[in-house]
């Protein structure tokens, strides 16, 4: 089995946003909306040499689809989502992200700022030139695809972890996001919440066939949402593609390592 095979991409769709990364530049196909392309980050030791964080990751991610992002603790998955983002430079390799591009915390409360949900999701279009009304109108529609239009005039503070997340992701498509990166929204949400936060995502990708989400995440069990998967290790791209193959082979993995544990 080619554990490294991708899947094959979603037919191609317009893209109207196509726009380089200035920090890395690599040509853009229509029916990707994120790809990296051997990408390797260090960081500089006192000591001298640099520490290798990512070594050689290459992905491509289809226009409108939801991947998730797995591995263990350490591995580089959210210093990957960073570089996707934006938030950091790679020392070497390409890097295309479809913009405007979207980075969600793993603590809402670094990204829902305002004092009601309205405010908060009509935030980022504050230096657009719309009208009152026609703020109103994106932020409802951005509300409603999360599942969140009943909620406009609550005070942030009486909302739960997940309510807030489902906040922060409709501020980024209120101001028409083409890609979420979400860094492990889910970590410190109970099950009814993490259920709600996943399904307002998917929602968000149904409604619009141009948002693209890369989603990193611990838990095996989200995978049955993705549409596509990525596995690392040790800053290494591992597998990626089918979810259902990721799966399959993460739990070999967890497998042999409770047997070797036993023997
Ligand atoms: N600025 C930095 N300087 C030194 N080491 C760093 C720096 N940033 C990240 N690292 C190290 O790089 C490795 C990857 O970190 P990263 O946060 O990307 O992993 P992760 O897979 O997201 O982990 P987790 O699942 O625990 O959140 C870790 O060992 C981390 O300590």
């Amino acid at each position: 089995m080619n554990l490294l095979a991708p899947l094959r991409p979603s037919p191609a769709r317009p893209s109207s946003l196509i726009r380089s990364n200035p920090l890395s530049r690599v040509s853009a196909r229509d029916d990707f909306a994120i790809e990296a392309r051997h990408v390797n980050f260090s960081v500089p030791t006192r000591q001298g040499a640099p520490v290798s964080i990512l070594k050689d990751c290459s992905v491509s991610i289809p226009a409108g689809q939801l991947w998730m992002l797995l591995g263990p603790n350490g591995c580089g998955k959210s210093t990957l989502l960073k570089i996707l983002a934006g938030l950091l430079a790679p020392t070497a390799g390409k890097v295309y992200v479809r913009r405007p591009r979207s980075f969600v915390f793993q603590n809402p409360d670094h990204q829902v700022v305002m004092p009601t949900v309205e405010a908060d999701v009509a935030f980022g279009l504050g230096k657009s030139n719309l009208t009152l009304e026609e703020v109103r109108s994106k932020v409802f529609q951005a509300l409603d695809a999360v599942g969140m239009s009943d909620y406009m005039q609550r005070p942030i503070q009486t909302l739960s972890g997940g309510q807030k997340q489902r906040v922060a992701i409709a501020g980024a498509l209120a101001e028409a996001c083409k890609v979420l990166l979400l860094d492990e929204l889910t970590t410190f949400l109970d099950e009814t919440d993490q259920i709600g936060v996943i399904k307002a995502v998917k929602n968000s990708l149904d409604k619009s066939e141009e948002v693209t989400a890369l989603w990193v995440t611990h838990r095996l069990e989200e995978l049955e949402y993705a549409d596509g998967a990525i596995y690392m290790e040790d800053g290494k791209v591992i597998s990626y593609g089918d979810p259902a193959r990721i799966t399959d082979f993460i739990k070999d993995k967890q497998a042999a390592y409770i047997n070797d544990i036993n023997c």
